[in-house]
């Protein structure tokens, strides 16, 4: 197999808008000498990742820019690669000028989306789980994603990932020893179907965390619904902080669904109100009760408001409305509903005067995330997720072919298991896979 020469890539790490600092980052063989064309002050073998302060310049000499240069010797950077650093002042059109001029040296070429990263895996910088973990991070808008996503980067995943990994290849090996040289390593696979049991439960626990991993990456979607004139959109305001939807005497004054992004104990959460439900209503208005129950089986929580007037044969009626969808009931209007009324344990809240509006955002991130701070996890990916349920499945089966089958069909399964965490880790992944990954990363990361 011949190997093509190493590129040398280069990009704006920095956002391409006006900024105090725009950073161009190379990668690759021809960095330093590239990087020195725009640097000529720099020495030729400059200190590694000593900040040195130097003109750039253009083709005929002239000073586009004074700013900092930074080298990293291979292997030590972010890449494992020669890598140069150009920091220059944030304006957008002087650091296309110094990419343009960069581009000009035929061993260099733009960087796609998430290459830096992708040669950093590649050159076992990092596992996939922590490549991952960086486009987690630059993603990240609530706390507790950037918390998680921190966590990812450390390595946390992928630890238990690889001591998913580590017990199940030497099952694979031990297994495989018996079918293939049945004198030495007879009884190496005494206690296979204990084993498979065991990592089964393993990795049937880590699956299980992907629901709290998309709602930390993603955030929870929680609706606010019921009757008409309930004071949904009052309520909502309240749980915002600010004035965003309309609210009137007039029933039926919310028609479209309006989406409001908070963030509460650290957790992400777009908070939806919905036009009130009603029995023949006018034909815009029926319009919007259509997107309330479209809404409604699309949220991870549904908070069904009711007012005071409601009665619990009611309350049964909007609670079927909720679908699948998990209802948290509260009692509206508090300020004016008799205490008497409401029913023990209930909830009760005022969007009008604000009473019980902390107990209800309690009362939703519990019902959304049970017990525990929302930051003690990993981000468990939909990918990941994907790749744990095919790993949980080729165990089952394995599990089961102890009991049925030869010994040849236990060792398939367990090899089918170990390719399906390989995908997680990145130990055995197809360039395809890569590069769906590597695609949702932004150029220059
Ligand atoms: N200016 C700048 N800031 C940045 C980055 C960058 O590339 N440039 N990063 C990029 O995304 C992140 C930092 N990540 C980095 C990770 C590893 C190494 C590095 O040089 N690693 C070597 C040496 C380790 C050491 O000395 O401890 C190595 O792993 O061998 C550098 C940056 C965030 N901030
Ligand atoms: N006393 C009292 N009045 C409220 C409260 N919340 C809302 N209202 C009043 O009830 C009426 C309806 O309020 P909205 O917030 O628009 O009710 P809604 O549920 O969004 O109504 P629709 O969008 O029509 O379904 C308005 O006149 C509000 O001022 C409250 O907590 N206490
Ligand atoms: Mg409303």
């Amino acid at each position: 197999m011949s190997h093509a020469p190493v590129s040398t890539i280069a990009a704006l790490a920095t956002a391409p808008a006006a900024g105090a600092v725009g950073i161009l980052r190379l990668s690759g063989p021809a960095a330093l000498e590239v990087g020195r064309r725009l640097a000529p002050s720099v020495p030729a073998e400059p200190t590694p990742r000593h900040a040195y302060l130097a003109s750039f310049v253009d083709a005929e000499g002239r000073t586009l820019d004074e700013g900092l240069f930074l080298y990293f010797r291979a292997p030590a950077s972010f890449t494992g690669e020669e890598v140069v650093e150009l920091q220059a002042h944030g304006g957008p059109r002087l650091l296309r000028l110094l990419l343009a001029r960069v581009l000009e040296d035929e061993r260099v070429r733009p960087a796609r989306p998430g290459e830096f990263t992708r040669r950093a895996f590649l050159n076992g910088r990092m596992d996939l789980t922590r490549a991952e973990a960086v486009a987690d991070l630059v993603a990240a808008d609530s706390e507790a994603a950037v918390r998680a996503a921190a966590a990812g980067l450390s390595g946390v995943l992928a630890e238990r990932v690889r001591a998913l990994e580590a017990p199940l290849r030497d099952l694979h090996a031990d297994v495989e020893g018996v079918l293939n040289f049945p004198d030495e390593a007879e009884g190496a696979d005494a206690d296979a179907g204990a084993r498979v049991a065991a990592l089964l439960t393993q990795a049937q626990g880590m699956l299980a965390e992907a629901a709290r991993g998309r709602l930390v990456r993603q955030g929870a979607r929680v609706a606010l619904y019921g009757p008409v004139n309930a004071g949904k959109s009052t309520l909502f305001n309240r749980l915002v902080g600010e004035a965003r939807a309309l609210v009137d005497e007039e029933p039926g004054t919310t028609r479209d669904v309006l989406e409001a992004r908070v963030e509460w104990e650290g957790l992400g959460l777009t908070l939806l109100d919905t036009a009130g439900l009603r029995e023949a209503p006018g034909r815009v208005e029926a319009l919007g009760i259509a997107r309330t129950r479209e809404a409604l089986s699309a949220v991870d929580l549904a908070v069904l408001v009711l007012p005071p007037e409601a009665s619990e044969a009611e309350a049964e009626t909007w609670l079927r409305e909720a679908g699948a969808t998990a209802v948290l009931r509260v009692a509206g209007k508090c300020d004016v509903a008799s205490e008497a009324a409401a029913r023990e344990s209930e909830l009760r809240v005022s969007g009008r005067t604000g009473a019980g509006v902390e107990a209800l955002r309690t009362a939703v991130l519990s019902r959304l995330w049970g017990s525990g701070a929302p930051t003690a996890v990993a981000l468990v990916s939909e990918r990941h997720a994907d790749a744990l349920r095919r790993a949980c499945e080729a165990l089952a089966r394995a599990e089961a072919a102890r009991h049925v089958s030869t010994l040849e069909v236990v060792s398939g399964e367990v090899g089918l298991a170990l390719e399906a965490l390989g995908e997680v880790s990145g130990t055995s992944v197809s360039e395809a896979l890569l590069d769906a990954i590597f695609q949702r990363f932004c150029i220059g990361k």
